[in-house]
Order: C-alpha cells, then sequence, then structure tokens
C-alpha cells in the first residue's frame, strides 16, 4: 500500500541515534537538539495519528521551555488545546524508540488498527506547527513537516515562532470554529484587558496602580510577543527586558525558571529598579512570576509567585461572585452560583494553603504536572490552579459561561451599570482573557495587572496578603529513582517502606514542619521539599531527610 512505502521512505531519512531512550515526560520529548530530529519526524507522525483520529485539528509545538539554548523538544496538543492525552503517551513512547523504519511502520498499522484510524488517505485533517525562538527549532520544524507529509491526508500549517500557549490557545479556538490567527490572539487578550480596566471603578482610580511594569522575557519568545502585543494595549505602562536581541542567551541567568528556584533578580535587572513591580516570563512564555528587588547593593528579590498569583486571582473572583450573590441584590431573581475550586500541587507553600482555606475555598491538590492540575481544575465551575513555578490558569466550564451569559443579559436589561452588571460583565472579560487551553504567561500578566489595578494594589501590598513560609528544595541523585513510589498527591511516601516513618519523625522535630519527597519526572533525581517556621528549620530538615533517602537508596549528594 502507497501510504506504508511512503512512511518506509520518509523515516528512514530520520535514523534514531544509537544508545539514546526517549520518554515523552510531562513536558513531552526533551533532550539536546543534535539528537532529536528523529524523535520530532515521529513525533509528527504520532500527531498526525491523532488528528485523524480525533477528526480534528491538532498542534506540535517545537520547544524545551525553561532548558539551556542547546536543548529543544516537543509536544503535541490535543483538539481542545490541552496536552496530548495521557492515553497515548506509552504509544507515542514506543513510537520514538522503534529500532528502525520496519519495526517503527509496523508499530503504527498495529496501533492504527486498533484505534480505527483510517492510513490511507480517506479523511483529511491539519496539524498546526510552532516554534520557538531556539536555533535548532527550524529544522527540526523541517522534521516535523516531513512527518506529517508522510501520512497520507493530514496537513502541515507552519505557525512560525509563538509562545506554546498561543499554538495551544489557537488550536482550541480552530476546533470550535473560531478564529485562531496569532492577531485574533493578541485581539482577544488586548480587548479583555481593556474591558477589565474600564471596569475598575471609578472610586479605586484614585488608588491608581503607581509606575511601570518591567518585565523580562527570559531572551525567548515572549518579550517580542509582548512587544507586539503592548502595542495593541491601553491603560498599562510595560518596559520589556531580556528579550533575546543584544547578545543575551536562552534562559541563561534570566526567566521565571531562574528567578523562582534562585530567587535572585534576573540579569539586566538592578539597583535602578529597586521597589519596582517587575515579571519573569520563562523561554516559551508558559511560566509567569512577579519580583521586587529589595536593596540597591544586592540582588536578593521578593518572589511573588505562583500561589501568589493563584491567590490573587481567587480573591479576584471570589470578590465578583459574592457580589453577584449579594442578599441585598434586589435587581435579579436569583444569584449566580459557581462551584470554585483552587488546585494545587504539595509544592505550593503551606501558607498559601492556609490563607485559601481561611477564606473558606475549597483546596484540592494533584501530583506535580500541569496535565494533572487541569483535569482537576476543569472538574469545577470555576478551576484555578497554578504550580508554585508559575504556570498556572483559570478554567470556566461551558456551563458556567453560558449561566454568565445569561445573568448578564438580564442585568444589563434590569441594571445596567450597576455593580452586580459590571461583576458580571468583569467575570465575562476574565473567561475571553486567561487562556482556557493552559497556563499562559502574557495572558496571565494581563489579568494579574488587571485586577492589581481593581484593587488598588502595589506589588508589595499584593505580596503581604500572606507570609511565605520558609522552603528549601533539594535534589538528590539515587541509583533508581522509580525506587520511590508515593501516594496521597506525592505526599507520603509508600515505597520503599519505612521511609516514610522517618521523614514523618523528622519532620515533628520543627515547628511548621512539612516535608515530601518524589521522583522527578524530568530530570534523574529525588525532590526533597522542606517547610518550617525558620529557614534554618526548613533547609535542616531538608538535609536531613536527604541524607536518609541516600542512605535507603544508594549514596548521592545533595544538590541545589
Ligand atoms: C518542582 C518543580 O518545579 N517541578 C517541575 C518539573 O517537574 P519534575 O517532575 O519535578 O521534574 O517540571 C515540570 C514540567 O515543566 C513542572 O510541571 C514541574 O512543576
Ligand atoms: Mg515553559
Amino acid at each position: 500500500m502507497a501510504a506504508i512505502q511512503n512512511l518506509l521512505e520518509a523515516s528512514s531519512l530520520f535514523p534514531i541515534p544509537s544508545g539514546l531512550s526517549f520518554s515523552y515526560g510531562t513536558a513531552g520529548f526533551r533532550s539536546d537538539a543534535s539528537v532529536l530530529s528523529s524523535t520530532v519526524f515521529r513525533s509528527a507522525v504520532v500527531a498526525a495519528l491523532r488528528s485523524l483520529a480525533t477528526g480534528a485539528t491538532v498542534g506540535l509545538m517545537i520547544t524545551a521551555s525553561h532548558n539551556p539554548v542547546g536543548d529543544n523538544g516537543v509536544k503535541i496538543a490535543d483538539p481542545d488545546g490541552g496536552m496530548m492525552t495521557q492515553r497515548w503517551e506509552p504509544f507515542a513512547d514506543r513510537v520514538a524508540n522503534a529500532p528502525d523504519p520496519h519495526s517503527l511502520v509496523q508499530l503504527i498499522v498495529q496501533f492504527a488498527e486498533e484505534e480505527d484510524i483510517p492510513l490511507g488517505g480517506m479523511k483529511s485533517s491539519e496539524i498546526l506547527l510552532g516554534r520557538d525562538t531556539r536555533p535548532s527549532g527550524e529544522a527540526l520544524l523541517e522534521a516535523a513537516k516531513k512527518g506529517i507529509s508522510a501520512v497520507a491526508g493530514v496537513v502541515a500549517v507552519d505557525m512560525g515562532i509563538l509562545t506554546t500557549p498561543q499554538l495551544h490557545w489557537m488550536v482550541r479556538s480552530r476546533n470550535k470554529g473560531m478564529k485562531a490567527s496569532e492577531f485574533d490572539y493578541f485581539s482577544q487578550i488586548a480587548n479583555s484587558f481593556r474591558c477589565l480596566i474600564d471596569l475598575v471603578p471609578k472610586e479605586l482610580l484614585k488608588n491608581k496602580v503607581e509606575g511601570k511594569l518591567i518585565v523580562d522575557g527570559a531572551n525567548g519568545v515572549g518579550g517580542g510577543k509582548l512587544e507586539e502585543l503592548k502595542v495593541m494595549l491601553t491603560g498599562l505602562e510595560i518596559e520589556i527586558r531580556n528579550v533575546g536581541r543584544d547578545g543575551g542567551v536562552l534562559n541563561e541567568g534570566v526567566g521565571a525558571d531562574y528567578v523562582q528556584k534562585e530567587k535572585v533578580a534576573p540579569s539586566g535587572f538592578g539597583s535602578a529598579d529597586v521597589g519596582t513591580r517587575c515579571a519573569s516570563l520563562d523561554g516559551d512564555a508558559d511560566r509567569l512570576v512577579y519580583f521586587r528587588v529589595l536593596s540597591p547593593s544586592s540582588n536578593t528579590i521578593d518572589l511573588v509567585d505562583g500561589d501568589k498569583i493563584l491567590t490573587l486571582f481567587a480573591v479576584f473572583i471570589k470578590k465578583q461572585l459574592s457580589i453577584l450573590n449579594k442578599k441585598e441584590n434586589k435587581d435579579i431573581a436569583s444569584g449566580l452560583s459557581a462551584r470554585l475550586g483552587i488546585v494545587q500541587t504539595a509544592y505550593a507553600n503551606g501558607a498559601s494553603t492556609d490563607y485559601l482555606k481561611q477564606l473558606g475555598l475549597e483546596v484540592v491538590f494533584t501530583p506535580t504536572g500541569v496535565k494533572y492540575l487541569h483535569k482537576k481544575a476543569s472538574e469545577y465551575d470555576i478551576g484555578i490552579y497554578f504550580e508554585a513555578n508559575g504556570h498556572g490558569t483559570v478554567l470556566f466550564s461551558e456551563d458556567f459561561i453560558s449561566r454568565l451569559e445569561a445573568k448578564e443579559k438580564e442585568l444589563a436589561s434590569s441594571c445596567a451599570g450597576s455593580e452586580y452588571h459590571n461583576a458580571a460583565l468583569r467575570l465575562l472579560a476574565v473567561t475571553e482573557l486567561i487562556n482556557q487551553a493552559v497556563g499562559d504567561a502574557l495572558s496571565g500578566l494581563l489579568l494579574v495587572e488587571a485586577v492589581l489595578q481593581y484593587f488598588g494594589w502595589s506589588i508589595q501590598r499584593w505580596s503581604e496578603l500572606y507570609h511565605d513560609l520558609p522552603s528549601r528544595q533539594l535534589k538528590v541523585k539515587v541509583a533508581d529513582r522509580t525506587a520511590v513510589v508515593t501516594a496521597n498527591a506525592e505526599t507520603q511516601v509508600v515505597k520503599p517502606l519505612g521511609l516514610q516513618a522517618v521523614i514523618d519523625a523528622e519532620t515533628v522535630k520543627h515547628s511548621r514542619g512539612r516535608c515530601f519527597i518524589r521522583p522527578s519526572g524530568t530530570e534523574d533525581i529525588i525532590r526533597v521539599y522542606a517547610e518550617a517556621s525558620t529557614q534554618e528549620a526548613a533547609d535542616s530538615l531538608a538535609q536531613s531527610v536527604v541524607q536518609h533517602v541516600a542512605s535507603v537508596l544508594g549514596s548521592g549528594n545533595p544538590q541545589k
């Protein structure tokens, strides 16, 4: 059959490097860019099969996010704009590791039969391709195009250099039959931002948030995209640094991952910025953290991380819901019920969880990895999820959006311009602004800015919502990280037996102590996280658990 012959011939142009094995982890395949062309070619074949299987547009993004510039990676976006279904991950692994074209094609034919995927070109579909600014991206994109054209009936649409969330947004929009170009993306978020700014209560305008925002673009794709978006924005002054020109290297001493892990200002920020509201994007602009430089003589910062962004969004949304549901609201027959859920991982600072619970919010935990958080958040009318490292978004159920739209119409006719009507309009604007497919640093940044203006809060006021408990995160190299098995959203060690009891015994020695370990999904290490009422106690708790882990699982030196 011609389709099989095509696949065989095309895949023989991309032999797999010997001695390496690839795994579709939390963030797709990632590796040194020089060994990735077969993986990208084959991932494109998987994406093509996925689009034939679903009869919908699928996305393929070439990026290695916050990893060094010499790395690259590839991940697939499902028709709803989220990550590729976990059910297909083992197949993607087998495809990436098939030793030769014949076994690859055999694997594909068998899978296509099992999943009832038509291979002969009877059906047609499209894949949207995107890549970040990595120099290796161009050649890898060509490999992806070859992979797509090797599958009959599927066409590649090259969307150019994009942030990861832009590509996910486009896939989602395309499948909903909505406009899906980059201009549409920028227009939608710029318009909904303007709408939120126009709805800032007049009496609060006197508290106008002072000064500009300075953004660190990680020398990646996000800085340039923000420059394009900036010209469409009103009501916000932004200065963008580390846009990748002037010799800056992607993710080197810059970016959200660096700022959050090292808790220092990125390169290009210094004494002149003390006190100013600053934000940092990661290399593909799906993570966002804020910070404030504390002193002219050092690069220490007050870090405003994903937990605090989540908290800010939660406080704002809760406020709008409570306005809509005010008892004395005579203008409407009934309020607007909403199940609001907050989703965190065990890495969320305990002070954030306490604060959110004190507000009466429902907080649930999932394992690390946005695919878990996203899924959980989608079970609510409004689900807000964030990893401490700054990846997260706010999801609205279709049912809630249609009830909200109906409520807005009702209020527009009974009491247009009232606080109730404005609260409904604000929530509607948030559903348009915040990316419904994945965490998105650009749309997240605009929502943070709109909410700060709404409350009239400086970054310092925001940061003081609660005080983070001191924490310490360490890594331990062990012989086999899969020896650690966890339960309860990774907070309890089930295997090796007895290790949890040792961790508990260490933890109770410290006031407000909390500690857990888990195998990393992206590195060959065990991560140890500890929290306590003082930095010394958090450090000492983490250190002692590292020692126990090393002695139980084989030696290794703690690494920061
Ligand atoms: C502690 C930490 O930050 N872990 C990160 C990291 O996963 P690990 O499984 O911990 O290596 O990379 C993931 C993908 O980017 C991200 O989702 C996650 O939050
Ligand atoms: Mg990223």
